[in-house]
C-alpha cells in the first residue's frame, strides 16, 4: 500500500481543446501505463458520442504509478471531470474528491472562457491549480503572453509553469514532477471510521455496479459491510482494489486518501448516489460529507418509436441506459397521435439529446420526441396541487386558481466587454436582475432569477454567441414563483396534435405559436388538400399557416436525361414518406417533430 504522504490526487481542466485528453493520454504513457497503440483509443473518454461531440460525459478515474525525480514512487489519481453545464453536479463531486488540478493553457490562444470557469469551480473547492502551457510546437505559440494573462486574469503565479507540448511529448515529466511537489498529499486518519466519497459509478453486466470513491478517512476491506450514507442501503464488499488504465485492480484494502473502486452485487446505478457518503456498517463516521444532492431531473419529454410495435424494445433500451445513469428517469405514457411511449426526465438539454442519439445508434430505433418541458405546479380550485411535466395533464383553465413555474439562480462569469450583450439576453428571458460583481478589473460576475424553462433550450448556446464563448454559465433550482402560464395546442386540419402541445408564459406563447406553426408549414409536405395548421389557447386560435394542396413533383427541377439522379430523388422521397406518421388526417414527417424542437435556435 502507498502511505499517504506518497499520494497525489488531481484532475485536469482547460477550455475546449486546450489539449487535456493529449496531456492525460501522456501522463499514461509515461507512467507506463499503456502501450503506443492501446492508446489509439484515447483513453479518458471513450465513449464514440463523446469524442463526436468533444465532451466528456462521465467522470472517470485512473491510478498512475510515477517514479519521481527525488526516488520516490508515488501514485497519482487522475480523476476526469465532465464539461457541460448540464453535469456541474458531477464535476463538482470529482473535484471534491481532489487536492489539486492541472489547468492546461494553449499557448496559442491564452485564457480563454472555460479556463475561467473551470478554475473557479477548482477554486471553490480550494484546490492546488498548477498552470501548464501547452501546444509549444506550435509557431503561434506564445507561452510568455498566455502567462502573464493567467497571472492578470487568474491571478495565479505562473511564469515557472511547465512550456509543454502535449502532442509532441516535450516537457511532459516536468508536469508531473509539479503535481508531486505542489499538489498536497491527502489528509484523513486510516484508523478513524470509514468516510468515502462517491464520485462516480458505472454498470457492469459481470460485476454489477462499479462504485468510484476516493476515501476521506478510515479504511475500506474486502468483505466489510458498508453503509451509503444517503439511501441508507448496506453492502457487503465483493471486491474493492485500483483504476488502472486497462481494468481494474484488486487488492485487500484502501485506506484514507485513496482513490478506487468497490462492487458489491449492486443491481443499478441509481442504488449508488454520486456525492453519497459510504461508511462503515458496524462503526460508521457522524456526520456524512457535505454538498451531497439528490438528483433532480430539470426537463421532461415524451420518447416515443416511429414504429410503434418497437415499443418493447425502447423500453429494454430505456432500462439498459438507466443501469449506468441514474440521472435518467421514465416512465410510460400515451399519445393519441404516437401511440405508447415514455416520459423521461433528463438533468439538462444536453443530456437529453445524448441519450435520444444513444438509443437512436446503440439500440438502432428510430425515435419521435415531444417538445420538451419543465415541471410546473398548477394549484386547483379545490385546493389540490397537481405536478404538470406533460402538457397534456395541465388542468382545464376554469379548474385552475394559480400555476407556478421553476425559477433558477443564475450565475454568468464573463468579461465585462459582454455585459452589454449579455443582459438583454436575459431581460427577453424573462430573467431578473439581482447583482453584478466586478472580480477583478474586467471580469464581472451576473447574478439573474430566471425561469428554468427560459433557460433550457438554449440559453447556453446563446450566452456562448454573445460571448464568444467566454462566459460560463451556472444554475441552481431556488423555488417555484406564481406565473401567468397557458397552455397552447396544435391543430392539423381541425385535429388536435397532443404530442404538440406546449405550456408557456403567456407573453412568450403568442410569438412561440407563430414560430412553431411557420415550421409545421416549412416541414410538412404538401398534399392532395389544404391543411390549415392552427395554434390555440382553450379553444381561441392565436395563430395560423395554411400548407397548400398539391403533391410536390419531386422531380421538377431534374431536367434531361441522368437517371441515376432522379432515381435517387425518388428514393429520397421514398423514405421520406416511410418516416411519414399519421396524425389523424394528415401525413407529418418526423423532421417536422424534430424541426419544431428545434425552434428556438
Ligand atoms: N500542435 C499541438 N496540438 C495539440 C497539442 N495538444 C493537443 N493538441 C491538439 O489539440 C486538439 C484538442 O486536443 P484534446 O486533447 O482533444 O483537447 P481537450 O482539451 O481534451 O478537448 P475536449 O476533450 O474537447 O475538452 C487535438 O487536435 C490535439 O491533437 C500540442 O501540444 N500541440
Amino acid at each position: 500500500m502507498t502511505k499517504q504522504s506518497n499520494i497525489r490526487n488531481f484532475s485536469i481542466i482547460a477550455h475546449i481543446d486546450h489539449g487535456k485528453s493529449t496531456l492525460a493520454d501522456r501522463l499514461l504513457e509515461i507512467c507506463g501505463a499503456v502501450s503506443q497503440r492501446q492508446m489509439e483509443n484515447q483513453l479518458l473518454d471513450n465513449m464514440d458520442l463523446e469524442r463526436e461531440r468533444g465532451i466528456t460525459i462521465k467522470a472517470r478515474a485512473v491510478k498512475l504509478n510515477y517514479k519521481a525525480q527525488d526516488g520516490e514512487t508515488y501514485e497519482l489519481n487522475l480523476i476526469d471531470t465532465p464539461g457541460h453545464v448540464d453535469f456541474n453536479y458531477e464535476v463538482s463531486r470529482s473535484l471534491a474528491a481532489c487536492e489539486g488540478a492541472v489547468l492546461v493553457v494553449d499557448s496559442t490562444q491564452g485564457v480563454e472562457a472555460q479556463t475561467l470557469a473551470n478554475t473557479y469551480l477548482a477554486m471553490e473547492h480550494d484546490l492546488e491549480i498548477l498552470p501548464v502551457f501547452n501546444k509549444i510546437d506550435l509557431p503561434a505559440a506564445d507561452p510568455l503572453k498566455s502567462k502573464q494573462e493567467v497571472e492578470d486574469i487568474i491571478g495565479l503565479p505562473a511564469m515557472d509553469a511547465p512550456e509543454i507540448s502535449a502532442k509532441m511529448g516535450i516537457n511532459i515529466e516536468a508536469v508531473l514532477e509539479d503535481i508531486v511537489r505542489n499538489v498536497p498529499a491527502p489528509k484523513g486518519d486510516p484508523k478513524a471510521p470509514l468516510k468515502a466519497l462517491v464520485f462516480d459509478s458505472q454498470y457492469d453486466s459481470y460485476r454489477g455496479v462499479v462504485v468510484y470513491f476516493r476515501i476521506m478517512e478510515g479504511t475500506m476491506r474486502t468483505g466489510q459491510t458498508i453503509k451509503m450514507m444517503a439511501t441508507g442501503a448496506s453492502y457487503q464488499i465483493v471486491e474493492c482494489g485500483h483504476l488502472l488504465p486497462l481494468g481494474l485492480e484488486p487488492c485487500d484494502s484502501l485506506s484514507a486518501g485513496e482513490v478506487g473502486y468497490f462492487t458489491a452485487s449492486i443491481k443499478t446505478v441509481s442504488d449508488t448516489r454520486i456525492g453519497d457518503t459510504i461508511t462503515d456498517a458496524a462503526n460508521p463516521t457522524a456526520e456524512p460529507l457535505p454538498g451531497y444532492r439528490p438528483v433532480q431531473s430539470m426537463v421532461y419529454c415524451g420518447i416515443y418509436t416511429e414504429d410503434g410495435s418497437k415499443y418493447p424494445d425502447l423500453r429494454d433500451a430505456l432500462e439498459k441506459l438507466q443501469l449506468n445513469d441514474a440521472s435518467l428517469s421514465f416512465e410510460p405514457e400515451s399519445s393519441a397521435a404516437l401511440g405508447f411511449g415514455f416520459r423521461c426526465g433528463f438533468l439538462g438539454m444536453l443530456h437529453m439529446e445524448v441519450i435520444q442519439e444513444r438509443l437512436e445508434r446503440e439500440f438502432d430505433l428510430d425515435l419521435v420526441t415531444t417538445l420538451p418541458s419543465v415541471i410546473y405546479h398548477v394549484y386547483k380550485t379545490n385546493g389540490e396541487l397537481v405536478t404538470v411535466d406533460n402538457p397534456h395533464n395541465y388542468p382545464d383553465p376554469s379548474l385552475i386558481e394559480r400555476a407556478e413555474e421553476p425559477y433558477v439562480k443564475v450565475n454568468i462569469i464573463a468579461p465585462n466587454e459582454y455585459v452589454g450583450n449579455i443582459m438583454p439576453m436575459c431581460q427577453d428571458r424573462r430573467g431578473e436582475f439581482k447583482d453584478m460583481q466586478y472580480l477583478d478589473t474586467h471580469l464581472v460576475e451576473l447574478h439573474y432569477q430566471m425561469p428554468l424553462n427560459e433557460i433550457i433550450y438554449d440559453f447556453f448556446d446563446a450566452l456562448k454567441a454573445n460571448t464568444k464563448g467566454y462566459a460560463s454559465l451556472d444554475y441552481e433550482l431556488s423555488g417555484y414563483r406564481p406565473s401567468d402560464l397557458v397552455k397552447v395546442d396544435l391543430l392539423l386540419n381541425g385535429d388536435q396534435v397532443d404530442a404538440l402541445s406546449f405550456i408557456a408564459h403567456r407573453d412568450k406563447a403568442y410569438p412561440r405559436a407563430r414560430r412553431l406553426c411557420e415550421k409545421l408549414k416549412e416541414n410538412i409536405p404538401r398534399q392532395l388538400f389544404e391543411i390549415p395548421i392552427q395554434a390555440a389557447i382553450g379553444g381561441r386560435v392565436i395563430a395560423r399557416e395554411t400548407v397548400k394542396a398539391m403533391r410536390k413533383d419531386v422531380l421538377a427541377k431534374c431536367y434531361g436525361g441522368d437517371v441515376t439522379r432522379k432515381k435517387k430523388l425518388l428514393e429520397k422521397q421514398k423514405e421520406g414518406k416511410k418516416k411519414m406518421r399519421a396524425l389523424g388526417t394528415v401525413q407529418m414527417p418526423t423532421e417536422a417533430f424534430l424541426a419544431v424542437l428545434k425552434l428556438d435556435e
